[in-house]
């Protein structure tokens, strides 16, 4: 069994997946921006084909398309690129996996199946293991999202004695503000073998202090940059430096939630941002208004998270 290379940690952007304005995959933007997560949000791990990225809204021949792109686009650039390859579907899952060990994905994430929902720990394992069985040197992630799912399972206890089930099991990306769930997750990570992803953005600190070993997230997109003078602080121990950052990137995403966000703002404000242009999101989700734009554009401003602007 192949291991990671290293383990995953630090900032991992959960990338957007560019349209045109006719609803098809921009592939054509995705070189630049790697180029961009890189050198202007200092980030260099991504999670493709996961929530924000509408990963579940495009068809399996757009996945397959999506993460080959993202793989050679950020070859010798990114540390590691990690698939989201869940579906309804095992067989589905199967060959995402599959085909994310063929093109040289540095690892893979499942979603627990949320129509027909596992009923138990032990179901949900046996999902996760046929899936991961697809894939057997690449390290395998639990993507753990309650409250998109619907599955309620703690992931506490889906760890307990997960590697016994699936050797490649190699952490887990938890969504979720339930912070008695997590410490506990860490708790029984006491030889730190699993990387344990915290994906609440505007939490991320208090997470930090649990002992996650990284985050996954959609603002890491464009306040990667700001995210990570907050991971130094905390490295260093400047707590009043760390808790001063967190509560200014808490001011951005406080405000956005009130005005309605979620990807379709994510994409608006990228565009924004980066200049790059990542369209609109795919239908049942619509597009951002214009007047939503404006405000996240000015509340960036007086925040001062605008630099200077790229040429589109
Ligand atoms: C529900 C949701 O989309 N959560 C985001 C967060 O990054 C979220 O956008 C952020 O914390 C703002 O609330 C990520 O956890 C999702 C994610 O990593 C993914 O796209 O797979």
């Amino acid at each position: 069994m192949a291991l990671p290379k290293k383990k995953l940690q630090g900032l991992v952007a959960a990338t957007l997946t560019p349209m045109t304005e006719n609803g098809e995959i921009n592939f054509s933007v995705i070189g630049r921006y790697v180029d961009y997560l890189v050198k202007d949000q200092g980030v260099k791990n991504i999670f493709v084909n996961g929530t924000t990225g509408e990963g579940l809204s495009l068809s399996v021949s757009e996945r397959r398309q999506v993460a080959a792109e993202w793989v050679a686009q950020g070859k010798n650039k990114l540390d590691q690129v990690v698939i989201h390859v869940g579906a309804l579907s095992l067989k589905e899952s199967q060959e995402l996996a599959r085909h994310a060990a063929e093109i040289g994905a540095d690892g893979i994430a499942v979603i627990a199946p949320f129509f027909f929902k596992s009923q138990n720990k032990d179901a949900l394992i046996s999902f996760l293991k046929e899936v991961a069985a697809a894939a057997p040197a690449l390290p395998f992630y639990y993507y753990h999202i309650p409250a998109l799912t619907g599955v309620k399972i703690r992931a506490e206890e889906l760890l307990d004695g997960i590697q016994d089930k699936i050797p490649t099991f190699q952490g887990l990306k938890f969504t979720d503000t339930d912070l008695l769930d997590f410490g506990q997750c860490v708790d029984q990570n006491h030889q730190r073998q699993f990387a344990l992803l915290f994906g609440v953005d505007e939490q991320l600190l208090s997470a930090l202090i649990m002992g996650a070993s990284g985050a996954v997230g959609s603002t890491y997109n464009y306040l990667g940059k700001k995210t990570n003078q907050m991971l130094e602080a905390f490295e260093k121990k400047d707590f009043t430096t760390a808790l001063n950052y967190q509560f200014c990137i808490q001011r951005f995403i406080n405000y956005v939630i009130k005005l309605g966000f979620g990807v379709s703002q994510t994409k608006a404000i990228m565009t924004l941002v980066s200049g790059i242009p990542m369209g609109p999101p795919r239908l049942p989700l619509q597009k951002a208004t214009q007047e939503f734009t404006a405000n996240a554009e000015a509340k960036l401003k007086s925040l001062d998270f605008l630099g200077p602007k790229k040429g589109t």
